[in-house]
């Protein structure tokens, strides 16, 4: 289905220890969860808060092991802070990806963003830009974009459960305002579904413009519950709504379909948080390794 050359797999740490809780899977080491990664059969990697800042001392580590880093998740606070203060840090995110070879970087805005509130109910609390907001975020986007392109790279919005791009509307709103040469999207299929969205319809809509892709997927009755008992994005997460792309409700063979038929190139990154202790996350990462295998061919 797939050109190998064109599409790389990667796998995100998070699995072994969460960057949003790290005390999930806190006692697990940096060198233990690289290693497992590569024994799984993946070849690439995002960025976990165990990984060493030191660029060569990161590219030996992953070299060892026939790993590259895809990419890394960047926090903007476009809506709630002056744009110098996101640029700033926005740049040595960028020189360090630069450094390791990236291309692509994530970006989510989290001004008053609710993931990491661990007592926020999810979908009744979830934030709303005002129109004032937007502006600010989408001026932003485009500048972030322009400091990305000065190295040659893109960065791919990462639309997210409890953050103001979360909704197909929110990321209609978020692409019919940015130049696509300057801001590009990350599809993550497991924030979609959770959110109630329909994947495909935003898959097929936004083909062109999606030059990253997380592969998560989401158990329904987790999903249910969460609605139900207005539960947390970190207490969904805790309770195993995230899980390995073969192992919950989406069915990935049309996805990749469309995928292939567009010749997507890039990453996809298996990207699925639950708790170590209950996902062994080596064990998953072997799960999702064999999915994909049977049903993209990669
Ligand atoms: O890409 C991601 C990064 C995580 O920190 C986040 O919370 C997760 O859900 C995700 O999709
Ligand atoms: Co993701």
């Amino acid at each position: 289905m797939f050109n190998d050359n064109q599409v790389k797999l990667a796998i995100a740490p998070i699995g072994w220890t969460n960057d949003d809780m790290p005390e999930l899977g806190g006692e697990v080491t940096f060198e233990q969860c690289i290693s497992e990664m590569a024994l799984a059969g993946f070849s690439g990697s995002e960025v976990g808060n165990k990984y060493p800042r030191d660029t060569e001392v990161l590219k030996k580590a992953l070299s060892l092991r026939g790993l590259e880093i895809a990419s890394a998740w960047f926090s903007s606070f476009l809506t709630t802070k002056p744009f110098e203060e996101t640029a700033e840090a926005f740049k040595e995110h960028r020189d360090f990806l630069y450094e390791m070879g990236a291309k692509v970087i994530v970006v989510s805005e989290q001004g008053n963003s609710i993931q990491g509130q661990i007592e926020t109910p999810l979908f009744e609390q979830k934030p709303v830009f005002s129109d004032q907001g937007w502006t600010l975020f989408l001026d932003g986007m485009q500048w972030l974009g322009e400091l990305a392109a000065e190295k040659d790279m893109k960065i791919v919005y990462h639309h997210h459960m409890g953050t103001g791009v979360q909704t197909s509307e929110e990321i209609d709103r978020l692409m019919e305002g940015t130049d696509p040469e300057k801001v590009s999207l990350l599809y993550d299929t497991g924030h979609l579904v959770f959110s109630g969205e329909d994947h495909l319809e935003v898959l097929n809509k936004y083909m062109d413009r999606i030059y990253h892709v997380h592969l998560k997927d989401v158990r329904a009755d987790v999903a249910k519950k969460v609605r139900e008992e207005n539960m947390s994005f970190l207490q969904a997460v805790k309770d195993g709504v995230f899980t390995v792309p073969g192992d919950g409700q989406i069915d990935f063979k049309p996805v990749f379909q469309v995928l292939s038929e567009a010749g997507y190139k890039g990453w996809f990154v298996v990207e699925a948080e639950q708790d170590p202790a209950i996902a062994n996350p080596f064990e998953y990462a072997v799960k999702a390794r064999q999915y994909i295998r049977e049903t993209s061919g990669l």
